[in-house]
């Protein structure tokens, strides 16, 4: 098992993956907010009521994102701050405030009004929108044993690593480490792969949908050596009775007992 110890960024209390987004702001499902026609009006309309950890994060993330890029560009750092509002620094200490201790309703519209606010001032939306689904499409979910999702982590090694429907590896969360794991003999500079997706549908174009890109695997390619046998075969192995790609022993196992230990598996401490 290997720990990716360098966890550059993460929130607590995340939400259930099953509930979907209320405002299409940041989900786990990557891309999902590069496509939201209009990010920043909703991200104004927030204003008038509270807003999830989920969506929290995500106004924190940009407002880091825009001080960063603030700081890296020393003349844009010399745009003064605009009336009554706060510098970067201000702004970046409140979104770490806010995101510790819990928004309270005026607080979380504070932090959305702020970013909106630099947002327009030092990124295009386009620019806006990429910030926000890279963080989305990079970070990983964090799961209790209930496999509720409560929280998300950046790490960066595992962020690296592409997305195939015919991997080599599972990626599996373990507390706060993660661990990726050969299911099949690789070759010296063979590139490591893992599914992204936790229900895996062969061969379906929406499952991979959210994720904004058009996977180019051997399987979607359609140029597995041993055409749909070799799929077949790697399917009876690796697929698991609720759809996941996982290891041969577990899939055996729960072909065997109809039930399935994916959520077993998932959260036991590393
Ligand atoms: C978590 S990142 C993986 C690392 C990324 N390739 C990089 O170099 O930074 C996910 C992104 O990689 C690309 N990607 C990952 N797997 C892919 C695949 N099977 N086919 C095409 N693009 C893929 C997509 O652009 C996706 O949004």
């Amino acid at each position: 098992m290997h720990d990716f110890e360098d966890v550059s960024y993460s929130y607590p209390h995340g939400e259930s993956l099953s509930e979907a987004c209320s405002a299409c702001l940041c989900w786990s499902a990557a891309a999902q907010p590069l496509r939201c026609e209009g990010w920043l009006s909703r991200i104004h309309s927030m204003k008038s009521r509270k807003f999830s950890p989920r969506e929290r994060s995500t106004a924190c993330f940009l407002l880091r994102a825009f001080a960063q890029r603030a700081s890296e560009a020393n003349h844009r750092h010399s745009q003064p701050a605009l009336d009554g509002e706060p510098s970067f620094e201000q702004a970046t200490a409140q979104c770490q405030q806010v995101a510790r201790s819990g928004a309270s309703a005026s607080s979380a519209a504070r932090i959305v009004r702020l970013a909106k606010l630099q947002a327009g001032r030092l990124v295009d939306e386009a620019d806006a929108l990429r910030l926000v689904g890279a963080e989305a499409c990079n970070s990983f979910h964090l799961f209790d044993e209930r496999e509720r999702v409560r929280g998300s982590a950046m790490y960066p090694e595992a962020a690296m690593i592409n997305h195939s429907c015919l991997p080599n590896c599972v990626m599996t969360a373990h507390g706060r480490h993660l661990a990726l794991e050969s299911i099949s003999p690789i070759s010296r500079g063979e590139e490591l792969t893992y599914c992204y997706v936790r229900s895996f549908e062969a061969g379906s174009k929406e499952t991979l949908d959210p994720w904004g890109f058009e996977c180019d695997c051997v399987r979607c390619a359609g140029t597995h050596p041993e055409g749909g046998e070799g799929l077949e075969a790697f399917d009876a192995k690796h697929k698991c009775t609720c759809g996941k790609i996982v290891k041969a022993t577990m899939a055996r196992v729960a072909a065997e007992s109809g039930r399935c230990r994916c959520h077993a598996h998932n959260t036991t401490s590393g």
